[in-house]
């Protein structure tokens, strides 16, 4: 896949987060050991162990979060305090520069480090109010929310629908989203998990196991595509489509269908597509992206609406450090993942501890599974069997907090050597609007 310009240059966020990582790796260390036991992180011994456990922000003692937060807090303040620094760096080396969206998440940083502070600091400077305690650090500042992609991407749009007026935070790649938020650089990461013609992305699949991060909520977006061009160009000009793989998948058809004498070429992201035709002002290149990518980077729209169908939906989970309290006041999803030796007959088991619980499955997808892909087993007759072993993610429609959902999972413990609760969330329930030239 052709690598475009980093989205965050000046400074480069995306170097300095993994910078800062790799940096303080004994801090990382310190301050997982509870965290691989007790919250979210994968743990291959616990995959593999008789007994499951249920890793889930919600299912502890007040002591162990109170003193995992505390331990994360000063974590993050001391990377945070890293970050700044090898940031005042690199712009004393540029010689100062303006400012991208990446610098304005400065401020927040600062709030991290007050945060902090012993509490009889903080309340020289003003009594603590609700804001403080809350899992977000608003404290009346926007929201900063990380998405993967450039200013124009169907993913920024997410973050819009999802938090009306937050600060979008554009990564270059969907893990340093996953570390934005980790870092408390950005306070939400916005990801694409499914779309409806080109299926799952796999990849935040992985991810989502991988980091520790909460799913808090779910956005369904209307994906409409245009075919962008320079000014002046014409569909006879061009040589060559560029796009986000899952938008060239999403118009497969109909680009087939507009008869182009053209090569497909997968980039990072769709508005990047069109960024990087309109910088290197090539003439011989249209890119799918959306209409406000057209706008932003000056291009003209040879065709509107080229997604292969007119319902085209991605969508999109909310992640935060801290999980949401699920309620039964509205309709809410849970979001698993787990892993289990013995076979395809016990997804059998796990998916009937559902359905006797009236609990409607929305979703199932496995993934490899990393610790473990294959099971060797030995037949002395007919040879060896090898069969690949999966992680398992199901989203069903049942919030955390209903008994029944208590007991399918309970029931589930049962099957699993490994269950994780990714998060229990409100769905999207915004009335459908099909996609139109507007998103
Ligand atoms: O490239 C973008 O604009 C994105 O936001 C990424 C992405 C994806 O990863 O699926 C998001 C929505 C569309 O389905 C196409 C691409």
């Amino acid at each position: 896949m052709m690598c475009l310009n980093s989205p965050c240059t000046r400074p480069d966020l995306n170097s300095l987060l993994r910078t800062a990582d790799t940096g303080l790796n004994h801090h990382r260390v310190r301050w997982d050991r509870p965290v691989i036991q007790c919250v979210s992180r994968f743990d291959s011994s616990n995959a593999n162990s008789s007994s499951a456990s249920i890793h889930t922000g919600f299912s502890f003692g007040a002591g162990l979060v109170g003193r995992s937060r505390f331990e994360w807090q000063s974590f993050c303040s001391i990377l945070a305090s890293k970050v700044i620094s090898l940031e005042q760096d690199t712009e004393k080396r540029n010689g100062g520069g303006d400012g991208v969206a990446a610098v304005d998440c400065h401020p927040a940083l600062d709030l991290v480090s007050v945060k902090n502070q012993p509490v009889s600091q903080a309340l020289l400077h003003r009594p603590l109010s609700i804001a403080d305690l809350s899992p977000a650090p608003m404290h009346g500042s926007q929201l900063r929310v990380a998405y993967q992609g450039v200013p124009g991407a169907y993913s920024e749009a997410a973050a819009g629908k999802a938090y009306p007026n937050c600060e979008a935070i554009p990564c270059d790649q969907f893990d340093v989203a996953f570390q934005a938020v980790e870092l408390w650089i950005a306070d939400r990461a916005v990801l694409p998990v499914e779309n409806s013609l080109g299926g799952s992305i796999h990849r935040n699949y992985d991810l989502l196991l991988r980091h520790r991060l909460h799913i808090v909520g779910e956005v369904q977006l209307p994906v409409h595509h245009c075919l962008l061009a320079l000014p002046g160009v014409r569909k006879e000009y061009l040589t060559r489509v560029i796009s986000h793989p899952q938008a060239l998948s999403q118009c497969e058809h109909t680009l087939t269908k507009m008869s182009l004498n053209v090569v497909r070429e997968a980039v990072s992201d769709t508005a990047g597509s069109a960024e990087y035709i309109a910088s290197n002002n090539l003439r011989d290149t249209a890119a799918i992206a959306s209409s406000r990518a057209a706008e932003l980077y000056g291009l003209n729209i040879l065709a509107d609406g080229i997604q292969d169908d007119s319902c085209n939906v991605t969508r999109f989970v909310m992640l935060a450090r801290e999980p949401i309290i699920p309620r039964t006041d509205r309709p809410f999803k849970t979001s698993i993942v787990f892993a289990h030796e013995k076979g395809t007959s016990v997804l059998f088991k796990v998916l009937s501890a559902f359905a006797f619980r009236n609990i409607s499955l929305t979703k199932i997808e496995s993934r490899p599974h990393r610790n473990c892909p294959i099971r060797l087993v030995d037949d002395a007759e007919a040879g060896t069997a090898k069969h690949f072993e999966y992680m398992f993610y199901i989203d069903f429609e049942a919030s955390l907090a209903e008994s029944r959902a208590q007991n399918a999972l309970a029931e589930l413990q049962e099957y699993v050597s490994f269950l994780r609760v990714l998060g229990s969330y409100p769905m999207d329930m915004t009335p459908w609007t099909p996609s139109s030239p507007q998103d």
